[in-house]
This record gives structure tokens, C-alpha cells and sequence, in this order.
């Protein structure tokens, strides 16, 4: 395959428009629908922390969206960084206190990973796969005609997303999603990170992409609390075992303090932890907030 000409417009920075708030609102602002109120920021330290602060007097359904974060966290204080406009980056508040019992709140990273995995699926035609507990992943082919002259052939599975489930105020839920849009090989911001761009989205339209993950998202907490938070019932965990990279693998969690426990993924229980079994034939289930890395295990 050619590779293209640096100077393609392909290339050109001119292809990161901004976000436009008026029509996402038209579409997503129904009266029927979750989404209450949808701002556009054009630049913040965190969406996440902006909508914490606000939680007890927003309703459910606030949804805040920035061109840029000077901030961005991830689990544990982990910076999420990204170039303004080459990515999405919203928080959205969420308060499922009166249909859905607490223990079950761990569910709503995994949730929202397979909203966001659905939704690109179809607004974008990108296969994406969930690395528990909050990473999105995708496969970037070797010959990928996305690469600039010159640049190496990446082929294989990299992170494109994060998702970061915060509790805040009396009874809500901040959920963060960073997503790598029109990130070029050159730009990537730690090794390992990709993006649907460099992985074949037929569209890298970030209005479009919002839509549906937001549209997404509505539906899977739809159905999750009508079903009182029961994943089983609501039909996420067949859907979450389905896109999970990390079930049937063999991992090892490490846990604050220097301790890990390794084994082979089997399952997510209904409390969204990972259940690993180990060599000792012991079923030993880890929560998303008492893990400091999840790695493949040493062979
Ligand atoms: N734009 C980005 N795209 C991809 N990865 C990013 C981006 N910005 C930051 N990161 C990475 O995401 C990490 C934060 O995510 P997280 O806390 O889930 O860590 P992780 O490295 O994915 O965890 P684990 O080791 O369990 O996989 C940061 O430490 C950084 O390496
Ligand atoms: O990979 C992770 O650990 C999670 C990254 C989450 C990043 C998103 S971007 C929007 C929201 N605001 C933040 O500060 N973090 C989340």
C-alpha cells in the first residue's frame, strides 16, 4: 500500500472542529430522556471534578463535555492527558440510589464500558474490547494506512479509552470517559495508548460519536435499573463477558502495599469484581478500588 503524503489533508490539524452544543442538545435533551443538561467547556482541569462539585445540586442526567483538560485523572490520580479537540472527554452525573442497591454501583464502569464499546461499534464501525476495569482497547492493524511516512507499523491491542466511576455528594455518581479520537501515531501521550482513528473508525466525526455513546449509555442504564442493578437480569453481564479482553486470561492484580494475587480470569460476580482462580484452586474476587494495577501474569 502507498503510504500517503505527509502533506494529505488527512493529516492536517484543520480536521479537529469543535464540538457543536447546540445540536447535541437538540438531539439528546428530550423530555423522556436521561440526559437533563449537556454544557460544552472549552477548557477545564477535570470534568470529572467540575460535575463532583456540583453533584448535590445538579439532578441526574447532567452531562459536561471540554475541548481540552488541563487536569484529566484517571483511577488513583493517573493522569489522562490528550491534545485539545483530538479526543472526547465528559463526565456525566448519575444517581441510581432509588432503584439500584450500592453494592451494585461497582457495575457502572463496567456498564458504561460496554455502552461505549457499542456505541463506536456502531457510530464508528471500530471493534473495541474492555480490559477490566475501566480501560477500552483497540486492535491497531499492522498495516494500518493510518500511519504517517515513516512512522512504525504499531499492530496490536492498545488502550484508546478510560473510564473513571467517582462517587460524589450525597447520592451520585460521576462517570468519566476519555476518549482517543483523531490521535495521530506521533501524538500518542504514553506508550501504549492508540485511537480510533489509527484503528479504522469509517467515522472520526466527535459530534456523531457522542450521540451515540450517550444514546448508548441511556439505553444500558435503562435497562440496568429497571432490573434493581441486577447485571444478570438486565442482560450486561452476557454483554460485558462478550466484549471483556480480560476474562479467560491469566493476570495478576497488585494490590496496595506490594501483595498481588494471580490467576486466570473466570468470571465478574454481581458486584462487578473480577473473579480470579488461582493455582490453588481458590475463586478469589478483586474490586476495581482495591487494585493498583491489573497486568498479565509472568509466564
Ligand atoms: N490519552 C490517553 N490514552 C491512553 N492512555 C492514557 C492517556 N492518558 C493517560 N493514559 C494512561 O492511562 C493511565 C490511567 O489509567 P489507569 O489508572 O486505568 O491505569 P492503567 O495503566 O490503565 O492501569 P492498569 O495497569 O491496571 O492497566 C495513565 O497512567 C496513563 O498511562
Ligand atoms: O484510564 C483511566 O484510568 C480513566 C481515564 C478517564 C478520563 C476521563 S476524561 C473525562 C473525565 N475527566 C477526568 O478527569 N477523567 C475522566
Amino acid at each position: 500500500m502507498t503510504p500517503p503524503d505527509a502533506s494529505d489533508s488527512r493529516w492536517s490539524d484543520l480536521d479537529r472542529p469543535p464540538l457543536n452544543a447546540t445540536a447535541l442538545r437538540r438531539a439528546l435533551l428530550r423530555p423522556d430522556a436521561l440526559w437533563t443538561s449537556l454544557d460544552v467547556v472549552t477548557a477545564t482541569g477535570s470534568t470529572n471534578s467540575d460535575l463532583a462539585a456540583k453533584a448535590d445540586e445538579l439532578g441526574e442526567g447532567a452531562v459536561l463535555v471540554a475541548e481540552e483538560q488541563t487536569a484529566g485523572r484517571g483511577r488513583l490520580d493517573r493522569r489522562w492527558s490528550a491534545p485539545a479537540r483530538s479526543g472526547l472527554f465528559f463526565s456525566v452525573l448519575l444517581k441510581p440510589g432509588a432503584s439500584v442497591p450500592v453494592e451494585r454501583w461497582g457495575w457502572l464502569p463496567l456498564l458504561t464500558g460496554v455502552a461505549v464499546s457499542t456505541g463506536l461499534a456502531r457510530a464508528a464501525g471500530v471493534d473495541t474490547a474492555l480490559k477490566w476495569p475501566n480501560d477500552l482497547l483497540v486492535t491497531i492493524p499492522k498495516d494500518s494506512d493510518k500511519l504517517r511516512p515513516g512512522e512504525a507499523p504499531i499492530g496490536d491491542e492498545r488502550k484508546a479509552g478510560g473510564i473513571l466511576a467517582e462517587r460524589a455528594g450525597a447520592d451520585g455518581v460521576v462517570v468519566g470517559i476519555g476518549l482517543n479520537v483523531t490521535l495521530r501515531a506521533d501524538e500518542l501521550p504514553v506508550p501504549g495508548a492508540g485511537s480510533l482513528a489509527l484503528a479504522g473508525a469509517v467515522s472520526t466525526d466527535r459530534d456523531t460519536l457522542l450521540r451515540a455513546v450517550l444514546r448508548s449509555l441511556e439505553q444500558w442504564y435503562g435497562s440496568w435499573r429497571e432490573a434493581s442493578g441486577d447485571p444478570a437480569a438486565s442482560g450486561l453481564q452476557e454483554a460485558y463477558a462478550k466484549a471483556c479482553a480480560t476474562l479467560g486470561r491469566t493476570v495478576r492484580a497488585e494490590l496496595p502495599g506490594g501483595q498481588s494475587v494471580q490467576g486466570e480470569a473466570v468470571a465478574v460476580d454481581g458486584d462487578g469484581r473480577l473473579v480470579l482462580a488461582t493455582a490453588e484452586g481458590v475463586q478469589r474476587p478483586v474490586a476495581a478500588g482495591d487494585i493498583v494495577h491489573l497486568r498479565p501474569a509472568a509466564p
